[in-house]
């Protein structure tokens, strides 16, 4: 039977503020465990939650990216769950009151765009994590990352595949990395994604049973969970089976969902709001200053490299993708008028290179001045676009200037009629089958020839005018 499957993420994202949500301890990544600890994130007896401004006003300047209507007057509830990662035994978090509501975010796939709804955005603050020990003996706890301020980013259940799952998180991630509000890495933990899914006959309204997919750690670990649970379901329906509402724990070594607590258990979270925390009033005069400072958002910015700079939009979706990235672009262009060769050099090489070494522009080598110094010595056609490779493998890896590699590696390119004019008698008179091929109508030959020549001189040869002389050659001696 045809199914249609309906996906919804619910995305949690880390705010870069120095300190936690309800007290002053430190928000720093990678510090000794529980020493970024104090009594009121560790949930002493007595003790009292104080609101970090700071977590309210980065988690407004999302949900404005996020095209959401704010609320003026938000509070804070507790949501009730015993585990060892919470020591006061709930969560601070908000329930019926989210700082951000109806939200939206559009996605392009295979060409076409599409809005996809957030249903709410709201603050709440982090567990802490746990670490199960290998051999299976106990489990150790890190309360750092208790209190940490979050932002939980709900979306309606709008997307129709795993790919347009994927393009949302990375709309998704790319605004928020714009905003600066958080760093966003997977990797790292401060941008995490459980994705609900369920299938429904095409052409049925009502949703079917979802299931909730959780712990992938990479963009691609949820695309291919989400893979993998579209087709485990349709094959309990194809049998005629049905779905059991249950939360999924992702093994990324074996590509499998694996139950990890079903609907019978699904907790009961007895919501009620925080006593200790007081409403929270959210002003006109607040949102228009923190919009103020929204800056140019992913979108934006693509368009303007369309109509600025006279882009493909898909050179322009690639540059505008992280916000570094399109910092180096446009800063090369103060060293280059050339915005398409950049574009290209940079999809090309640079992002081939980053990519296979796991590394983003800024951890990179290569400057932005070195990028346009060498595209305008291709301008000026002291090297040709065949050495330019060679040039800019060498500075992604020693970050040295483009002049400095041409003279040390003695890529010069020739320009030199006479000199090359003699290489071209000389692969003429070598290759007189190919010659005569030509004067009998065998375009192909002439492709051979250029390049006999353009080895012959190892590459250094200029290409137009290599191929200005075999033409003339080859006419002359007809
Ligand atoms: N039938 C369905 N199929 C697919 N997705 C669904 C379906 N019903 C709801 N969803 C999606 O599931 C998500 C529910 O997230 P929400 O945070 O509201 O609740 P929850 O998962 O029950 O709570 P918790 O935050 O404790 O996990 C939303 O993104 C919603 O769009
Ligand atoms: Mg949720
Ligand atoms: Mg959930």
């Amino acid at each position: 039977m045809g199914y249609e499957t309906v996906i919804g993420l619910e995305v949690h994202a880390e705010l870069s503020t120095e300190s936690k949500i309800f007290c002053g301890c430190s928000t720093e990544f990678g510090a000794p465990p529980n020493t970024h600890t104090c009594p009121i994130c560790l949930g002493h007896p007595g003790v009292l939650p104080i609101l970090n401004k700071q977590a309210v006003e980065f988690a407004i300047k999302a949900a404005l990216a996020l095209n959401c209507e704010i609320s003026r007057e938000t509070k804070f509830d507790r949501k009730n769950y015993f585990y060892p990662d919470l020591p006061k035994a709930y969560q601070i978090s908000q329930y019926d009151k989210p700082i951000g509501r109806n939200g939206w975010i559009e996605i392009e796939v295979n060409g076409e765009k599409k809005k996809i709804r957030i249903n709410r955005l709201h603050l709440e603050e982090d567990a802490g994590k746990l670490t199960h020990a290998e051999n299976g003996e106990g489990t150790l706890v890190d309360y750092n990352r208790v209190g940490v301020p979050l932002i939980e980013i709900v979306s309606e259940a709008d997307l129709r595949s795993p790919e347009e799952a994927r393009a949302y998180l990375e709309k998704l991630k790319s605004i928020i990395q714009y905003t600066g509000v958080s760093d966003v890495k997977m990797e790292e933990g401060s941008l995490r994604c459980d994705a609900n899914i369920s299938l429904r006959p095409v052409g049925q309204e009502e949703f079917g049973t979802k299931t909730e997919l959780k712990n992938m750690n990479s963009f691609r670990g949820v695309q291919r969970a989400l893979e993998y649970e579209e087709k485990r379901q349709a094959e309990v329906l194809d049998a005629g089976g049905k779905i059991i509402q249950e939360t999924l724990r992702w093994n990324e070594e074996q590509g499998v969902t694996i139950t990890m607590r079903s609907k019978e258990e699904a907790h009961d979270y007895r919501y009620f709001p925080d006593p200790d925390l007081v409403d929270t009033i959210i002003d006109e005069e607040w949102i228009e200053r923190i919009k103020s400072e929204i800056p140019e958002l992913p979108d934006a910015r693509k368009e303007r490299y369309i109509n600025q700079y006279g882009l493909p939009a898909y050179d322009a979706e690639i540059l505008t993708s992280s916000k570094a990235l399109a910092n180096f672009f446009e800063e090369t262009l103060n060293y280059t008028q050339d915005a398409k060769a950049v574009s290209n050099w940079i999809m090309g090489e640079v992002l081939g290179y980053l990519n296979a070494q796991s590394l983003e522009i800024q951890a990179s080598k290569l400057t932005s001045k070195g990028l346009g110094d060498m595209v305008q010595l291709i301008e000026k056609g002291t090297i040709s676009n065949k050495i330019a490779k060679t040039v800019i493998r060498e500075m992604l890896e020693t970050g040295k200037a483009p002049e400095t590699i041409v003279k040390e590696k003695g890529l010069i390119q020739i320009s030199d009629e006479g000199e090359i004019a003699k290489i071209v008698e000389q692969v003429l008179a070598n290759n007189t089958q190919s010659v005569e091929d030509y004067r009998n109508g065998k375009e192909k030959a002439l492709g051979f020839l250029v390049g006999q020549v353009m080895k012959e001189s190892r590459g250094k040869a200029n290409p137009a005018l290599v191929n200005k002389l075999i033409l003339e050659k080859l006419n002359e001696q007809s």
